[in-house]
């Protein structure tokens, strides 16, 4: 079977008219990658590198100025062939959500509905997709709770009275009823504390395996990717610059943004001091020409100045965009 989402030269701006004139923030501008069957996927990059714009626009949860460009996102769900989400009519995509591709996000407070019990969120999301009666319906619901180490009376709750781990275990619980073969996770577990965090990765983790699905799991968090994904991509400035399997990548980074973001990592034991990277991320309303990462990388030559490095696979599954690890230097 194929992957179960293919991206394929995927380009989604922000345009915005000033006075006539054409402004356009190339938040994400080409990008190709393959999630498969079964697997973890993570996504990482510093703030604004545009991990939150490419998952929305493979979510098709976009509304203007945001607009897609060019490219493609095609979701083959149940090995039957693969549907471009942008060609799915309204009612399709709405049967889509929840039942096959749901959204974990980093705010539990944007899914569930403040005004209204825990119950009524299921209710909403999740009832019309399970063609079942509304008894047997809320006894799947009180199942997958329980499986979840979660009461069946957080049903009766409003989300105020639920703490914040409480909260996002619950918003997992609602995006994995149906058992989708996708889940998107933005952040999740950004706003817990550590001890919250790893259990709530844990449960993403063990409910992965048990639904054999498919996570796409975005976080600037390296030391979150390490524990829990399976293959990494890393973005910078729009792109994605690198992607392998994550051990791999961690072992041997190929791009030296990617070695930087490991190298800053604290280590139990290590008080060397950390050098952060000269310079700021580029404007993606005006950014660099050729490789986006040159005015601040230690390797930069001149090719670097004028070409944009292709993605090259240049070890198995291990593919990176750049002109010196091409040349066989490592960062
Ligand atoms: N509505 C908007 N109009 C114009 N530009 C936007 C808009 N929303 C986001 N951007 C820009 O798009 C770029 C990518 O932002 P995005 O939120 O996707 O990055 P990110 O990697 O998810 O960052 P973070 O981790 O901080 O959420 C940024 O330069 C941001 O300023």
């Amino acid at each position: 079977m194929g992957p179960v989402l293919a991206v394929d030269g995927l380009k989604a701006y922000y345009q915005t008219r000033f006075f006539g004139t054409l402004r356009e923030v190339r938040a994400v501008d080409d990008i190709t990658l393959e999630v498969r069957r079964d697997e973890i996927y993570g996504l990482a990059g510093e703030s604004s590198s545009g991990k939150s714009t490419l998952i929305k626009t493979i979510a098709r949860a976009i509304r203007p100025p945001l607009n897609v460009v060019a490219g493609s996102v095609r979701f083959d769900f149940g090995g039957q062939g693969a549907h471009d989400i942008y060609a799915l009519p309204a009612g399709e995509l709405a049967a889509t959500r929840w039942r096959h591709l749901s959204y974990i996000m980093q705010g539990s407070m944007n899914v569930l509905n403040p005004v209204r019990r825990i119950r009524h969120s299921f209710v909403d999301f999740a009832y019309r997709h399970m063609a079942l009666p509304m008894p047997a319906f809320l006894r799947r619901v009180e199942e997958h709770l329980a499986h979840l180490s979660l009461q069946p009376a957080v049903l009766d709750s409003y989300p105020h009275e639920l703490s914040g781990g409480m909260r996002q275990r619950v918003t997992i619980a609602l995006a994995t009823v149906c058992r989708p073969e996708f889940i998107i996770a933005d952040e999740p577990t950004t706003a817990l504390d550590v001890v919250v965090q790893k259990g709530v990765l844990g449960m993403i983790r063990r409910l992965q395996r048990e639904m054999g699905s498919s996570v796409l799991f975005v976080t600037h968090d390296m030391a979150v990717h390490a524990n829990l994904t399976d293959r990494l991509g890393i973005m910078y400035a729009g792109r994605l610059v690198e992607e392998a399997p994550t051990r791999d990548l961690f072992r041997r980074p190929l791009h030296p943004y990617t070695a930087h973001l490991i190298r800053s990592l604290p280590r139990i034991g290590d008080d060397a001091p950390r050098h952060g990277l000269e310079g700021k991320p580029p404007s993606l309303a005006a950014p660099p020409p050729g490789c986006r990462f040159h005015p601040r990388c230690p390797l930069a030559m001149e090719v670097c100045r004028q070409e944009v490095p292709a993605m090259r696979e240049l070890a198995p599954g291990h593919r990176v965009a750049c002109h010196a690890a091409e040349q066989g230097m490592l960062p």
